[in-house]
């Protein structure tokens, strides 16, 4: 609750996404091109693992002065000094990483449904997940595919920051973001890219134009 979230171009990076790169390599090339938060989201491993992994991936990202997101895991976040950490419905409730993490720090949280707008859990959140605008092979256990409409409709429910996730690429970027979206959040269109820095670069020119 009142932490700014000044982002545009949300990388979430999992080791599995990388295409036999590092997430290392990926994230310095995704910032270089215009990553401004990055997520660490890593399903299926031990938790000392995750740390671990979310320990190199940080001492990076502190050298470019961009802020580390931990995607479900608050023991994680907590060990590692994160920013903040993303939770969905079936993670630990907002409301509970409050609880529980004392200092302010970023909590985002997915919005499958219309009806979580009003909800407690949404209070206590610093920025929506819009889960998925499209739909994508990377995470197929979703809900709503919102579309344009859907995303436009959430911006005029909430003053909440918008992160609009799945199925994001350089072709439909700018109509996302003048839908309502504040920050863009990809997986594929930079962890599969060839040149993730260009790809990044490309992103980020689209968002530029919309604003
Ligand atoms: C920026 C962002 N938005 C949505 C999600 C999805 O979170 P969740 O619904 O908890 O699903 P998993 O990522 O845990 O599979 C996200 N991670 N990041
Ligand atoms: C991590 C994640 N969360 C989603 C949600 O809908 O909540 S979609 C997604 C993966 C997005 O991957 P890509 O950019 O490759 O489509
Ligand atoms: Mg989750």
């Amino acid at each position: 609750m009142g932490i700014e979230f000044p982002y545009r171009l949300y990388l979430v990076v999992s080791q599995e996404s990388c295409a036999g790169r590092s997430i290392i390599e990926v994230a310095e090339q995704a910032i270089a091109g215009g990553v401004d938060i990055v997520q660490l989201r890593e399903k299926n491993i031990p938790t000392e693992v995750f740390v671990e992994r979310a320990m190199l991936l940080k001492d990076v990202l502190d050298k470019h002065n961009v802020p580390l997101i931990i995607n479900d895991n608050l023991e994680v976040a907590m060990k590692v000094g994160a920013l903040g950490i993303h939770v969905g419905n079936n993670d630990t409730p907002p409301t509970g990483i409050r609880a529980t993490w004392g200092a302010p720090h970023c909590l985002g949280y997915s919005i499958e449904y219309l009806e979580q707008l009003q909800t407690d859990q949404t209070k206590a959140s610093d920025y929506l997940g819009v889960s998925p605008v499209f739909s994508t092979a990377t995470k197929t256990d979703t809900v709503t595919e919102w579309g344009l409409g859907g995303l436009a409709r959430i911006r005029a429910l909430t003053d909440k920051p918008l992160v609009a996730i799945g199925s994001i690429n350089v072709d439909n970027a700018f109509e996302v973001v003048r839908a309502g979206a504040d920050c863009l959040a990809v997986v594929s269109a930079i962890c599969q890219a060839q040149d993730p820095a260009k790809a990044a670069e490309g992103l980020r020119n689209e968002i530029e134009k919309a604003l």
